[in-house]
């Protein structure tokens, strides 16, 4: 597990928990911050060379393909981690699953799966900003895997220890990226101190 401790990172997450930090604000920040944890989750990129012509003479040089990668966001609240990580790499596909956890059970339901195909040779980036039990992780990323994903990354902004660990004991092959790891879960299932219900607050749904 990488946890992000640069401190332009840890400050807009101080910002995010705020209760006063309104839709608009919040939504930019969850976008930098993918921006910034994405900057360093890729950085194992495959390059390939590539002929360019420089106004002096032509050159084999490194450049990464937008076909080797594709981002997954956990609908809803993971998709406000998407632009982040497009404008680091503008070409990327991106699939989608949605996952929202019932409110009583905190089980999560799967209702929509949507994937570039085929995913099998790709860097999969699942972005969630929250991981709280790890469940909707865990399932999005079994169904990914079901569809042929292997090498995988999980980037979310805030994570409960429980979530990390059942994350990582179902799929410990699976990368997971960090910004803070917080004390623990409430008995609603919500991580403390949190920032609330993400989706809601990206979306200005509360
Ligand atoms: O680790 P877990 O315990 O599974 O909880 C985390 C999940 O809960 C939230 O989604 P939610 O169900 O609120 O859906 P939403 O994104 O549509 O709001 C959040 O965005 C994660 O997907
Ligand atoms: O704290 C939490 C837990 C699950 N989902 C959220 O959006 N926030
Ligand atoms: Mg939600």
């Amino acid at each position: 597990m990488t946890i992000f401790e640069h401190p332009l990172i840890q400050h807009k997450i101080s910002i995010l928990r705020d209760k006063n930090t309104g839709t608009n604000e919040f939504r930019k920040l969850v976008e930098e911050i993918a921006m910034l944890e994405g900057f360093e989750a890729l950085g194992d990129l495959p390059l390939q060379d590539v002929e360019i012509e420089t106004p002096i003479e032509k050159c084999m040089t490194p450049m990464i393909s937008g076909r080797k990668l594709a981002i997954v966001p956990i609908l809803r609240a993971g998709l406000g981690m998407v632009p982040g990580v497009l404008a680091l790499v503008p070409s990327a596909k991106v699939g989608h699953i949605g996952m929202y956890r019932d409110e009583e059970s905190h089980i999560p339901h799967e209702y929509y799966c949507k994937l570039p195909n085929p995913i099998d040779e790709r860097i999969i980036v699942v972005t969630d900003p929250m991981l709280a039990t790890g469940g909707s992780a865990v399932d999005a990323i079994t169904q990914i895997k079901e569809h042929g994903g292997k090498k995988i990354k999980f980037m979310c902004i805030i994570a409960a220890p429980e979530g990390v660990q059942k994350l990582h004991e179902a799929h410990p092959d699976v990368q997971i990226y960090v910004g803070h790891l917080d004390r623990e879960l409430n008995e609603n299932a919500y991580i403390c101190p949190g920032l609330g219900d993400a989706g809601d607050r990206i979306f200005g749904t509360k």
